[in-house]
């Protein structure tokens, strides 16, 4: 009896009562960063769910993320797919769900040393040029101080260009636009609901027609890539050229090329799959997330104005009226870095961090076996009232060195717990480098070029601040806002 007794592994967490077979998978409708953190103060910071045949956990407290994501790390650094993530993304030959090890790992080497480094300078150079149009499109429709401009939709196309010219080395045509098609389709399809991924014995339900989608949008992707995979090696750049794109960076790596130039410094080969997979992982890494953060940001501080007229005292007393902003006054905004800050902690782009098990393990006292999938909510971490004091308020000073801030010594980079929005350990996001710089030039230069006022009359307080849930929570209504320029000189 002893011995059965030692071995008798240790509880689930609390959860919702699952029902046979199906478990859970009635609230899916409620594992979102808002759902999931109303039954963590139901059932706590560790809670379990069964979902068909998938147990799923969801971390709430920064004590929990710390013991996932630092002390066994390990342990919690696979990546769960759905079928639909599987196929689309070549069966994992991706980075970002691969699975953790030797494959991920030499993945993951490649795009921090070359594709998203800072030597990458067609990538580096794309941002003040982006950002620039952005400031210029925001002036020539909605300057005058009468016209309200879609910032949301303006920002989205600067990083879209961005990206899109990290990626490919040109930024307009009509290919963008079956780009964005494509994207939009991969996206849909990600967050769709797929009884096989839960009920493996009803996968062949397939009312939606998901299957036929599936192929019809991978064969969209390879007829687009491929034909500008073949462009590329036509043309021949080498990854040395200051203009090499990531699809030059990458062709070196196919094993002819490799042959080719005698590379035997690296083990890397890249199969085309590779390095469609790669393409779309910085695509929906780099695109909504960067854009979700710059309207987030500039949303908060309308609705926040002195927060706004104290960035732009800042700006005024480091940067004068006689220019806009650029890369080298960045560092010496310190208010700007508390703005970007309290909206990362408020509004984290990527809401729930999604990992698996790839052993079983034992949290808090808790089982969770391998296989599960574990959803960690950042956006849940941000606004925990154990750690945040008025969590829910957008209070950039908080961060202020020198001001007594409460939180001054806190940043994002992966070793505070209770801030979390670029994740922390193995997977936490390689492109955050590149994705602050665009986030904080694109928001000073807003800043700094125009004072802003809400359409219509609307006070600050009117301002919608909802969110919406997939695979980011950006706003749920685009910002409108009706700029007026205050520099000297003219806007690019
Ligand atoms: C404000 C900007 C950004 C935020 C807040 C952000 C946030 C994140 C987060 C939270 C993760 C997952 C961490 C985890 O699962 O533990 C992640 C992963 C990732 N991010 Fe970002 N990201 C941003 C910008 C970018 C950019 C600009 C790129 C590429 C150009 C990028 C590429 C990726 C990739 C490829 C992964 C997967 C890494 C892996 O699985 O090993 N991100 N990001």
């Amino acid at each position: 009896l002893q011995l059965r007794r030692q071995s008798k592994s240790p509880p689930l967490p609390p959860g919702p009562k699952p029902l046979p077979i199906i478990g859970n998978m009635s609230m899916m409708g409620q594992l979102t960063h808002r759902g999931l953190a109303s039954l963590a103060e139901v059932y706590g910071g560790l809670l379990h769910l069964r979902l068909g045949r998938l147990h799923a956990f969801a971390v709430s407290t920064p004590e929990y993320a710390r013991e996932v994501l630092q002390a066994q790390d390990g342990a919690f650094s696979n990546r769960p797919a759905t079928i639909a993530i599987a196929y689309l993304t070549y069966d994992r030959a991706d980075m970002a769900f691969a699975h953790y090890g030797p494959f991920w790992r030499q993945m993951r080497k490649l795009c921090v040393m070359k594709l998203f480094s800072r030597r990458r300078a067609e990538t580096w150079l794309a941002v003040p040029d982006e950002s620039a149009a952005l400031v210029r499109a925001v002036a020539a429709t909605g300057g005058a101080g009468e016209a309200a401009v879609n910032l949301g939709e303006l920002i989205f196309a600067l990083t879209k260009n961005v990206i899109f010219r990290a990626a490919f080395g040109t930024r307009d045509g009509e290919d963008q636009d079956e780009f964005i098609a494509i994207l939009q389709e991969f996206s849909k399809l990600f967050g769709a609901f797929n009884i096989g991924d839960f009920i493996p014995w009803l996968s062949w339900v397939d009312t939606q027609g998901i299957s036929r989608r599936l192929r019809d949008a991978r064969a969209a992707l390879d007829r687009f890539i491929d034909k500008i995979i073949d462009e590329h090696m036509r043309r021949g750049k080498s990854p040395d050229d200051a203009d090499a794109d990531m699809v030059d960076d990458m062709l070196a790596f196919l094993p002819e090329a490799a042959a080719k130039a005698n590379n035997k410094d690296s083990t890397l080969r890249l199969t085309r799959d590779n390095i469609k997979a790669i393409i779309m992982d910085v695509m929906f890494g780099g695109t909504e997330t960067v854009a979700s953060a710059i309207e987030w940001a500039l949303a908060e501080m309308m609705h926040s104005p002195d927060d706004l007229r104290r960035l732009q005292q800042e700006l005024a007393d480091v940067v004068g009226y006689d220019r806009n902003v650029d890369e080298s006054d960045l560092d010496k905004l310190p208010f700007l870095k508390c703005v970007i800050k309290e909206t990362l902690r408020l509004h984290p782009p990527i809401p729930l961090l999604l990992h698996e098990t790839a052993e079983d393990c034992v949290v808090g006292g808790y089982s969770v076996p391998k296989g599960s999938r574990v959803m960690i909510n950042v956006w849940a971490i941000g606004r925990h009232r154990g750690s945040w004091k008025d969590a829910d308020v957008f209070r950039p000073s908080r961060f202020m060195a020198g001001e007594g801030g409460e939180a001054a010594g806190l940043d994002f980079k992966g070793s505070c717990f209770e801030f979390l929005p670029f994740g922390s350990g193995r997977r936490s996001c390689p492109g955050m480098a590149l994705g602050l710089y665009a986030l904080e030039l694109a928001v000073a230069q807003l800043a700094h070029g125009f004072n802003w006022s809400l359409p219509d009359g609307m006070k600050p307080s009117e301002l919608d601040m909802g969110d919406v849930f997939g695979l980011t929570a950006p706003r749920a209504t685009r910002l409108y806002a009706v700029p007026t320029p205050r520099l000297n000189c003219p806007l690019y």
